[in-house]
């Protein structure tokens, strides 16, 4: 793969992101365009962002959470210049892939998992809001469905055909704990996370899905399961050495699945059918006319909301 850097002008159009988690640093099962690498208000993002052609006038934007070479801690991935750079160049819908570990017995190693809730057990030490001093003012963003909806209603079957004929079980509307890291979980904890209804364990998904709903792009999460945490009486706790293991296999099944939905998604995106309910959802957020905003604050969010900030 060449890696060009190109000028932001002759960029294709990208409406589709995807947020590659540990294993998957590429999708080069695609066909490559270009790389990025915007400099946000934000910093840069995790890794050069990858354009890669899914058909005539179809692109999608790729990037590795943890960069290339797995140098960002889950603690301290860019995850607001991740969301903003992918803002800048057009996205509209995420969907991000990552590793996680089962606290249920039905979910095994190798099973896919579209959740639809989140439990936030991060310890408050990762920049969680575009909204902060910086911007000179405060928002609340709806969160009480982390993910958008009509994004998971139209990605459950997709992602199931996409699976057929690979002996990998789905699981759907499921709750994800995202943990702070990088150690894993104690069994206590483990086993209090399952008292909670907690149904699988990352490390990932905050603050990038808050950031999504801030930046009003729909997000919506593919799990894949590489082991059964701690809480399991009889069993060794999970290992990064168990996680490795399957790594790869469940790498290859999320390139597969991503090449089978995604021209697909950027259809319904340009339409617009499955983007409603987080279009438009700051509007009433934001706690002062934008328009009074500080000039300092107006340019730092225009990178993000344009259509209230520039
Ligand atoms: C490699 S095990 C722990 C690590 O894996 C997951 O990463 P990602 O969500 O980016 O696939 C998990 O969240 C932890 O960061
Ligand atoms: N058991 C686990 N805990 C937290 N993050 C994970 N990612 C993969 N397995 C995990």
């Amino acid at each position: 793969m060449a890696s060009a850097q190109t000028d932001s002008s002759e960029l294709p159009k990208v409406l589709i992101g995807v947020i590659g988690g540990s294993g998957l640093y590429d999708l080069d099962n695609l066909t490559f365009v270009t790389k990025v690498n915007p400099d946000t208000p934000w910093g840069h993002p995790s890794s050069p962002i990858t354009i890669a052609r899914l058909a005539q006038d179809v692109h999608v934007a790729f990037i590795a959470r943890h960069g290339i070479g797995h140098v960002h801690s889950p603690s301290s991935v860019p995850a607001r210049a991740n969301i903003a750079a992918l803002k800048s160049l057009g996205v509209k819908a995420i969907i991000a892939f990552s590793a996680v570990g089962s606290l249920r017995e039905e979910i095994a190693p190798g099973d896919f998992i579209i959740p639809n809730q989140i439990i936030d057990r991060t310890k408050g030490i990762r920049p969680s809001t575009f909204f902060d001093d910086d911007a000179c003012v405060v928002a609340h963003a709806s969160f009480g469905d982390p993910f958008a909806n009509k994004l998971l209603k139209w990605l459950a079957p997709k992602v199931k055909e996409a699976l057929e004929g690979r002996n990998v079980k789905l699981h759907t509307e499921k709750t994800v704990i995202c943990m702070e890291g990088p150690q894993f979980s104690t069994r206590a904890e483990s086993k209090m996370y399952r008292m909670w209804g907690g149904d699988i364990i990352n490390m990932s998904v905050l603050p990038e899905a808050k950031l999504a709903r801030e930046a009003e792009i729909s997000y919506a999460l593919v799990a894949t399961s590489t082991d059964y945490d701690a809480w399991r009486e009889d069993e060794e706790s999970v290992t990064a050495a168990e996680v490795f293991k399957i790594l790869k296999t469940n790498a290859d099944t999320s390139r597969h699945v991503a090449a089978h939905i995604l021209e697909e998604l950027h259809a319904v995106v340009e339409a617009g059918e499955v983007l409603s309910e987080v279009e438009g959802s700051m509007k009433f957020s934001i706690m002062r006319d934008p328009l009074q905003v500080p000039e300092q604050g107006r340019k730092r969010l225009s990178y993000i909301l344009p259509q209230y900030f520039a």
